[in-house]
């Protein structure tokens, strides 16, 4: 690579890409490549961009992503892709650098990286270090409650919701459940990437704020090691992430990260690339309740896909997001 690297985000006026934009304009240890507005569906246009960069950062639905892989014919063009499309593929290195001890270096070395999923990314990270250290069973089925700010929707819910004013949103659109088929495009990565042989039982909902979201996870003493106890969760997921800048342990039962000492607020990390993990416990009885906390579209997208691309680059990791985006009407209502 000489000179500054170049990237592409391709799908860059979506909810996503506008984020990365966001986040990598200003920067000046890499030139952003743009597509005429009037011609990003062109696919000779995209073609040509896609072929002449450092890195092609896709943010489109997972079919316009697949074509635009199979559109890159230059060997020497990485791809990160924020969709669905190639997160469990076994040619793809997943984008989560914390998650594992070799993840990181994976992350730098590849041609390919997958940007992971919002409910995934708080999933795993709860997940993945109790499964490493066999305090839950890889055969554990779990169920996994989670809710996301509507952003998590894409341009169309955004639309949807924003048409409707802040005081009518609220009646427009309560809190929800869905995927109530009990199947969701996040189950393959969530099982693979948190080491269990089965997909959780999951249940994601939608608030009436735009973005910020909770990954709770409950577990029985039936699910856990015998005589396994809150504080022994804790401790390892504090070992596991120690030193990690955006992964963040909070005091056992939430300490003062807890508004007005007991509410667990989706929407305190937005404009961040930082995801909190909390663990709550009845030692009685053995229930402990594991719960993550990010900005879907921060750690949960367009934050993890800056911190991927620094990797890929060998920048900084902490480059564009050492400040929180500005905490605008956009971002936090
Ligand atoms: N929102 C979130 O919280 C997260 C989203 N993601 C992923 O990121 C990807 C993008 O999602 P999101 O930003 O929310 O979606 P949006 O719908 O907001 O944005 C997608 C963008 O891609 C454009 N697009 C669609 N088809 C094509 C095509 N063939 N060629 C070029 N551009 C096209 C769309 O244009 P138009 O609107 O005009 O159709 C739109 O601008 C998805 O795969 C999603 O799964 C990942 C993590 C979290
Ligand atoms: C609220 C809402 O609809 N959320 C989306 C997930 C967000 C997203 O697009 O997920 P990726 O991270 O995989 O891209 C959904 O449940 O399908």
């Amino acid at each position: 690579m000489s000179g500054k690297p170049t990237v592409f985000i391709d799908g860059e006026a979506g909810t996503t890409g506008l984020q990365i934009r966001a986040r990598l304009e200003g920067r000046d240890d890499l030139t952003l490549v743009s597509i005429a507005p009037d011609r990003r569906k062109d696919p000779e246009e995209r073609r040509r961009l896609l072929n002449e960069v450092d890195v092609a950062v896709l943010c489109l639905p997972d079919a316009a992503a697949i074509e635009s892989v199979s559109l890159i014919r230059n060997p020497a063009v990485k791809v990160l892709d924020a969709s669905t499309a190639h997160r469990t593929a076994p040619d793809w290195v997943y984008g989560f650098p914390e998650l594992l001890p070799a993840q990181r270096a994976a992350v730098a070395a590849a041609s390919r990286v997958s940007n992971p999923g919002c409910y995934p990314t708080g999933f795993t990270a709860l997940v993945r270090p109790l499964v490493d250290t066999g305090l839950i069973a890889a055969d554990a089925a779990l169920t996994v409650n989670a809710v996301s700010g509507f952003s998590g929707g894409g341009r169309q819910m955004v639309e949807d919701y924003e048409a409707a004013s802040p005081v009518g949103r609220e009646a427009a659109y309560p809190y929800g459940d869905y995927a109530l088929t009990l199947e969701h495009k996040h189950l393959p990565e969530m099982a693979v990437y948190g080491g269990l042989d089965q997909s959780p039982l999951f249940v994601p909902a939608v608030g009436h704020f735009k973005c910020g979201m909770l990954v709770h996870v409950p577990l029985t003493a039936s699910l856990l090691k015998p005589g396994t106890t809150a504080a022994d969760v804790h401790a390892v997921l504090a070992a596991r992430y120690a030193g990690e800048g955006f992964v963040g342990v909070a005091p056992q039962d939430g300490g003062d990260l807890l508004r007005d000492g007991k509410f667990l607020d989706p929407r305190a990390l937005n404009g961040t690339n930082r995801i909190e993990l909390f663990v709550f416990g009845h030692q009685s009885r053995g229930q402990i309740l594991l719960a993550a906390r990010l900005d879907n579209l921060g750690k949960g997208a367009s934050g993890a896909a800056v911190q991927n691309l620094n990797l890929m680059l060998g920048l900084p990791e902490t480059a564009g997001l050492e400040t929180p985006l500005p905490l605008t009407d956009t971002i936090m209502t």
